[in-house]
């Protein structure tokens, strides 16, 4: 498909570097030389044009390599449908890559000088300083330049990739210091990068378009996919409530029983049959709001038929549940301090390993410091590699996971990991991820698969959080409140 903005409800796969590069290099050597570079420079000039239609002029920044190449034949059609363009280049002219040489040869002949430096004013400013090649974080005139763009109003355009973000992983090591109002896009080329939609992709990307250049990706297995929006769960005429499932929320020792009751009152708004509470505080004054929760004592849940969510505001109350849990439930989510004694008990992880080879789903929802935790780590090691460490937890512990934060990762062992495109930072506040632990609970009671039911809870998680009014006040309680919106009646 040519160019167009990224519809955020359909899946879509992802290619990381070494995979672009693959599916490039056998484009490339079916088709005549420079062939897809002009195509790519075809591609950022139309939206260009779509983004400043009327710019006085069109800054476009260009890096030693080939993506300064895309830049060249972006500004050469800009320049042939007669729009004023400034170009500056940063590199060495006698070390561009072929096609990249090309095209500089190209625009120079066309009369369109190279400066060293940015346009006093410009209207847009089209990102091409580095891509796929980026192999340092940006610094001197590229980091220079960068800054520059960022700080100002006008919008950015990036070219295939914000300049110094890694396709891979969504990290980004240069300091672009404070946000200016400038909106962003970014023009994602031949394939969609993954490095967009985590960690610190999101912010630097903005609104992302993609343009295959024509070219049929499929032969080339995606690193991973874009979560589609799951269909909403259907509920026919002809249900009670023991068609969706019993969920058992335990958690909520003393001073932390709001966590408990946040999971179980998201549970029941999304659309769980039945959902009980057992909590670790024994004394609980009877705080539910919600009057359809059902409390227990913990001990006396029968497992065995329930989907169990483990460890919301537990502390160190677990005890002998979390073994029994692990043991007995026929569903199991186990998130907050539930996997903080997983990570400190390493028996626990031969039992969480014992109850996969039985059958019964379990997913684990760690927020990258749990993870860390988890995986014997810090928080920035995770925050690298977000996918990595997804992976790794779901093979290590053979079950889904799901690696919170922008750009929530959602990784099966032995599957090709999920990246969710929901959500925002409204999201950071207390409370959020206890409600997500109840969605996921209410997903697997419904009888989803467990990669389906996390993949589903987080993405309607985050779809409630996107389309919150603006204006109207915003907590976990309110989110709790809200997390039927996947659901349909018929
Ligand atoms: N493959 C595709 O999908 C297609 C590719 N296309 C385009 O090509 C792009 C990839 O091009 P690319 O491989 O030439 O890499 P690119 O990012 O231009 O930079 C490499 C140069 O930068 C240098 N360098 C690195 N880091 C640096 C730093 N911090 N500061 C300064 N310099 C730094 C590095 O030098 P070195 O590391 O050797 O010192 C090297 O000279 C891709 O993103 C897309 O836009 C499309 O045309 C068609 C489809
Ligand atoms: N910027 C963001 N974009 C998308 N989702 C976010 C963002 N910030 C937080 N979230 C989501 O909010 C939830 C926070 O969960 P967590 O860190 O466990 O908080 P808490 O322990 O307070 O409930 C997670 O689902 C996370 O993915
Ligand atoms: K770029």
């Amino acid at each position: 498909m040519g160019l167009h903005r990224l519809d955020l409800t359909l899946p879509q796969p992802l290619h990381g570097t070494a995979a672009s590069r693959a599916i490039e290099r056998a484009a490339a050597g079916a088709l005549p030389s420079h062939t897809l570079m002009r195509r790519a420079g075809v591609a950022v000039a139309r939206l260009a044009m779509a983004l400043a239609p009327h710019a006085r002029c069109i800054w476009i920044a260009c890096g030693p390599g080939n993506n300064g190449g895309d830049g060249f034949e972006a500004a050469l059609e800009l320049h042939r449908l007669g729009r004023p363009v400034a170009v500056s280049f940063n590199g060495d002219a006698a070390r561009l890559p072929p096609d990249a040489a090309d095209a500089g040869q190209r625009l120079r002949q066309a009369g369109v000088p190279l400066a060293a430096q940015a346009p006093a004013q410009f209207d847009l400013a089209i990102d091409a300083l580095l891509g796929l090649g980026a192999t340092r974080p940006p610094e001197g005139p590229l980091l220079a330049h960068l800054r520059r763009m960022h700080a100002g109003t006008a919008p950015v355009l990036s070219v295939d990739l914000p300049s110094g973000l890694d396709a891979d992983t969504g990290q980004f090591a240069a300091e672009l210091g404070a946000a200016g109002a400038a909106a962003r896009h970014c023009l994602s080329l031949l394939t969609v990068k993954p490095g967009l939609f985590t960690a610190k992709g999101r912010d630097l990307a903005g609104e992302v378009w993609f343009d295959d250049l024509g070219i049929d990706p499929s032969s080339t297995p995606p690193d991973a996919f874009l979560s589609g929006r799951p269909a909403p769960a259907a509920r026919p005429h002809d249900s009670h409530k023991g068609s969706f499932g019993d969920v058992a929320v335990i958690g909520g020792a003393p001073g932390m029983t709001g966590a408990a009751l946040l999971a179980a009152t998201s549970a029941l708004h999304a659309g769980a049959g039945r959902v009980f509470v057992g909590l670790l505080e024994a004394d609980a004054p009877a705080l539910a709001s919600e009057y359809a929760l059902m409390l227990r004592a913990p001990g006396t849940l029968p497992l065995d038929r329930l989907t169990v969510v483990c460890g919301c505001g537990a502390g160190t109350a677990l005890g002998d549940l979390l073994p029994t849990a692990i043991d007995q439930a026929a569903a199991l989510v186990l998130d907050a301090d539930g996997l903080n004694a997983l990570a400190a008990d390493r028996r626990l992880h031969d039992a969480l390993r014992a109850r996969a080879a039985t059958g019964r789903p379990t997913v684990l929802t760690p927020h990258p410091l749990e993870a860390a935790r988890l995986l014997g780590t810090d928080t920035p090691a995770v925050q690298d590699d977000r996918l990595g460490a997804a992976r790794r937890l779901a093979d290590a512990f053979r079950c889904t996971v799901v690696l919170k934060g922008s750009g929530s990762v959602i990784a099966s062992p032995d599957s090709t990991p999920r990246i969710n495109p929901t959500g925002n930072a409204r999201l950071a506040t207390g409370g959020t991820g206890d409600v997500l632990a109840g969605m996921v609970g209410a997903a697997l009671a419904s009888g989803l698969a467990a990669a389906d039911a996390a993949a589903h809870a987080v993405w309607w998680h985050g779809a409630v959080a996107d389309g919150w009014p603006a204006g109207r006040p915003f907590s976990a309680t309110q989110l709790a409140r809200e997390a039927g919106r996947g659901l349909v009646q018929r």
